[in-house]
């Protein structure tokens, strides 16, 4: 079986409250290269690593991690709504193959999805529907959080499953590196905040509408210099792609959920989708090589914004 692997850092506000033009050149460059990556690899499967941020799960019932059989993206902050081209066949298949290795998998037959999920497959393949997928969410928002360990196990089950299909598979991780952005939060919440956050009302187009005004702002006063919120951490972001590019993926095993949110800010927690997506390329194809790897700290987009693509060399 042939593997590969593609990191890549979402920001809701990408088009929105865009950084100087040769940040977003050297952005562009990054991501042209991650496309031809994909390209060149053909993928016959994509396995999608990627956070939610309360529009798919809730407090209610919220899984350390989930797979889907069926997924639809709600089009949030100008994504696109509507179904995933998911492959049913073959996330029933991982997600028997993942039970089977002691891994205490959620399936969902029907999951909602949001940019998280959405704007890779836009950025990477052109539409949410265009490639077979078996989408993975991974929770990096709602404390408690669990060891990042059993992120590094999830992935390599669903890694040495895969392997078992036979076919070329990517497994792609969405999520920032550092970055704190206003995603609401259950402890200390007002009644009606924490009520929407456990029970996921679904908001009205206006109530949206004024939440994605929030983050937008939230982006421009971070790039002012803002202090609210805890800044990117460049030097936190390098050692995790260093472990990634150097293949150290039990170093995150004593990373422990404190320090992370303290280094690298409440939403750091969505490099486990990266965690995940690396596991699943070492357990599937032996040796990897990082081939490419960018990073830069974008405050406009509220992200520590990386792009990696990896090869697996069995
Ligand atoms: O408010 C949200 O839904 C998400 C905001 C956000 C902002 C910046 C980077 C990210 O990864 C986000 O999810
Ligand atoms: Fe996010």
């Amino acid at each position: 079986m042939t593997a590969a692997a593609v990191g890549l850092s979402h920001s809701p506000l990408i088009g929105k409250n865009d950084p100087a033009p040769d940040v977003l050149a050297r952005v562009a460059e990054a991501v042209a290269g991650a496309r031809e990556f994909v390209r060149a690899y053909d993928p016959e499967l994509v396995v999608l690593y990627a956070p939610d941020h309360y529009n798919g799960f809730f407090c209610k019932e919220m899984p350390p991690f989930c797979l889907a059989t069926e997924a639809h993206a709600v089009g949030d902050f100008g994504t696109a709504a509507g179904p995933l081209s998911v492959d049913t066949a073959a996330a029933k298949a991982l997600a028997q193959g993942v039970l089977d290795r002691g891994v205490d998998l959620t399936v969902s037959a029907r999951m909602t999805v949001d940019h998280g999920f959405a704007q890779p497959l836009e950025v990477l393949f052109g539409g949410i529907d265009q490639v077979p997928v078996v989408p993975v969410f991974v929770n990096g928002v709602a404390t408690p959080l669990g060891p990042v360990s059993r992120i590094r196990a999830l992935g390599t089950a669903v890694g040495e499953a895969a392997a078992e299909l036979d076919r070329r598979v990517l497994f792609l991780a969405s999520g920032g590196l550092s970055h704190d952005p206003p995603v609401p939060v259950l402890d200390g919440a007002p009644p009606r905040v924490a009520d929407a956050l456990i029970e996921g009302r679904p908001p009205t187009p206006e109530q949206r509408a004024r939440g994605e005004e929030r983050v937008v702002q939230a982006g421009r006063d971070y790039a002012a210099g803002s202090t609210a919120m805890i800044p990117i951490n460049p030097d936190w972001d390098h050692r995790l792609l260093d472990h990634l590019e150097k293949e150290e993926l039990a170093e995150f095993d004593s990373w422990s959920v404190e320090d992370m949110a303290r280094e690298g800010g409440g939403s750091a927690h969505e490099v486990r989708a990266w965690i995940a997506a690396f596991a699943s390329l070492a357990a599937a194809s032996g040796p990897y090589e990082m081939t490419s790897r960018f990073y830069e700290a974008i405050p406009a987009w509220i992200a520590g914004f990386a792009v990696a693509t990896a090869r697996g060399q069995a």
